[in-house]
């Protein structure tokens, strides 16, 4: 049954109707522990909701609607290798990539826990030589550059956890990520590196991906043109990939890839040998513990009532301000320099999740799915795009994710780090009335403009510290909260056919590109007055 039809639905809009335009204030003066009330904890993750638009009745006919949902036979499904993945036929099991040796997850009848634990014994052995300077390139130096050559899924995460724990990287290894098929992207990743001392990862699980293969093939003529050894590439390139085939075509040594599985979608590919080039920067132990707080979020994720189940909590939340507030977007505010990256990877991870406008039965939803997830660590954020959250006329839900104990001991630089956090999320709750700001000396004239409504909501996430382990849960987290959203839309969150048709779209034009006597007569009047206008300049430089 379509979600917005079921009674569990008509009761929130109900619901919603009742609480009107009800102001923070109003319910933190109601409930005087709201604070405590609507703070979740597990493992050291500290989720507290109470600045959200929300009572405790709002929470009980959410938490009712997942239930009626069988949200938790929809989890159950996906951790035991059910193949959710209709459209693809398959599971996915991302949380097999972090189950412990002595588990079994059965896909066709057959336990891939072993598999799992195969390869992440050769990215060890294989890490460890790397960071050792056992493993040598062909003219016997150590490699000292790492560059993973990947996108989407086989980029940002070990990207976004690379620059997250860099910390955990030793000085004299340098590791790089190039994705974009800009040609000024890989040119600058190259940019005064000794190929004799740098190491390629081709990440790519179809390693069909033209954007990958560019880069690789650029990358292997510049490894080719100072290298002049038949064993170059066997000692410079190493692939992560399902696919063997294609991988051998490159010219990569099977010996030299690391295998993970079709069960494993793209975007929740990091603790799979995507992440690799990861374990190479952090250390096989740290990645090992990376997994661990996976584990332990999973774990939580499966067995914890809905009313503390901290990614069921946080999934429910968005579908209340997606369903009931019009919220168009979801921002992502890390207080912390080192998850920059953050926001990028959960773009992915959301919006190529739920990002969908057809049911699992292959209707139109009845709700909207989906929110746009965008955001930039704090407090830049602060001095940019901070006055729309305050005073802009749309509503945006944000998360502020907090880490209590920094990595440095410079507690000035922290404290008044954790004091904007606090802070914003202050302002954005209670504002500033006009009698206040009146009150405060401000002109009657200046008062509208000085004037902040607040009611608008936000979710404080905090973490003891930024560990591999709590990165782990940290990205757990937030794949169960897509999924727990997903699942209660009625969505297939493990299929991403909208990336598909630009994609046969970019290989056609750029034939027609290359081809300058090709007809476009097929495309619209605009498209071919672009592409004529490039093909003039190309021509031109061409000479
Ligand atoms: O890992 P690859 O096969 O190279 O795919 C890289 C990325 O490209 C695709 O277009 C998908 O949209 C992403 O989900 C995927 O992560």
């Amino acid at each position: 049954m379509s979600i917005a039809s079921t009674p569990g639905w008509r009761k929130l809009r109900e619901h919603r109707k009742s609480l009107g335009t009800t102001h923070l204030r109003e319910l933190f003066d109601r409930e005087r522990a709201r604070g405590p009330a609507m703070t979740v904890e597990y493992d050291g993750v500290v989720v507290d909701y109470a600045k959200n638009l929300v009572t405790a009745e709002t929470m009980d006919l959410l938490l009712a609607l997942a239930a009626d949902r069988d949200l938790a036979a929809g989890i159950e499904a996906m951790l035991s290798g059910y193949p959710i993945n209709t459209t693809e036929r398959r599971p996915a099991l991302h949380t097999a990539l972090r189950a412990p040796r002595d588990v079994s997850v059965l896909v066709d009848g057959r336990d891939v826990v072993p598999d799992v634990h195969a390869v992440l014994d050769r990215m060890r052995e294989f890490a460890g030589s790397v960071r050792s300077g056992a493993w040598r390139g062909c003219t016997g130096k150590p490699i000292r550059t790492v560059v993973n050559i990947g996108i989407g899924g086989s980029d940002l995460g070990p990207a976004m956890a690379a620059l997250a724990l860099r910390e955990c990287t030793p000085a004299d290894l340098d590791v790089r990520f190039v994705s974009n098929v800009d040609g000024h992207a890989i040119k600058r990743t190259l940019r005064g590196l000794d190929p004799e001392r740098t190491l390629f990862v081709v990440a790519s699980k179809t390693f069909t991906t033209v954007e990958t293969l560019t880069n690789a093939r650029t990358a292997r003529a510049w490894l080719s043109a100072t290298l002049d050894d038949p064993h170059a590439v066997a000692r410079h390139f190493v692939a992560v990939s399902t696919n063997a085939r294609e991988v051998a075509e490159f010219g990569i040594d099977p010996a030299n890839m690391f295998e993970f599985w079709d069960w494993v979608g793209g975007r929740y590919s990091l603790p799979s040998a995507i992440g690799l080039s990861l374990m190479i920067a952090i250390g096989p132990e740290r990645f090992g513990e990376l997994l661990v707080g996976a584990r332990s979020m999973d774990e939580h994720f499966r067995s914890a009532p809905f009313s503390r189940n901290l990614p069921v909590l946080l999934g429910v939340l968005g579908v209340w301000y997606r369903g009931f507030f019009d919220a168009q977007t979801h921002a992502v505010l890390p207080y912390d320099e080192r998850l920059g990256r953050l926001p990028a990877y959960l773009q992915q991870l959301d919006m190529e999740s739920n990002g969908k406008s057809v049911t699992r039965e292959g209707a139109s939803p009845d709700v909207d799915t989906a929110p746009i997830v965008w955001g930039e660590p704090g407090t830049n954020g602060q001095h940019a795009f901070f006055q729309l959250l305050h005073q802009g006329t749309t509503i945006v839900p944000c998360d502020f994710i907090g880490v209590l104990e920094p990595a440095h001991s410079d507690l000035e630089h922290h404290d008044l780090l954790m004091a904007n956090l606090f802070a914003q999320t202050e302002a954005l709750a209670f504002g500033r009335f006009q009698d206040e700001v009146i009150a405060e000396g401000v002109p009657e004239s200046q008062a509208r403009h000085r004037t902040f409504t607040g009611n608008r909501p936000s979710t404080t996430i905090l973490l003891p510290r930024l560990t591999p382990y709590t990165l782990g849960q940290l990205i757990a987290l937030y794949e169960h909260k897509v999924f727990t959203q997903g699942w209660l839309w009625g969505i297939n969150s493990f299929d991403q056919w909208g990336v598909e048709l630009g994609k046969a779209l970019a290989n056609r034009i750029h034939d027609e590109i290359r081809a300058d006597s090709a007809d476009l007569g097929d495309h619209d009047s605009s498209t071919r007055a672009l592409l004529q206008r490039y093909r003039q300049v190309r021509t031109i430089r061409n000479g």
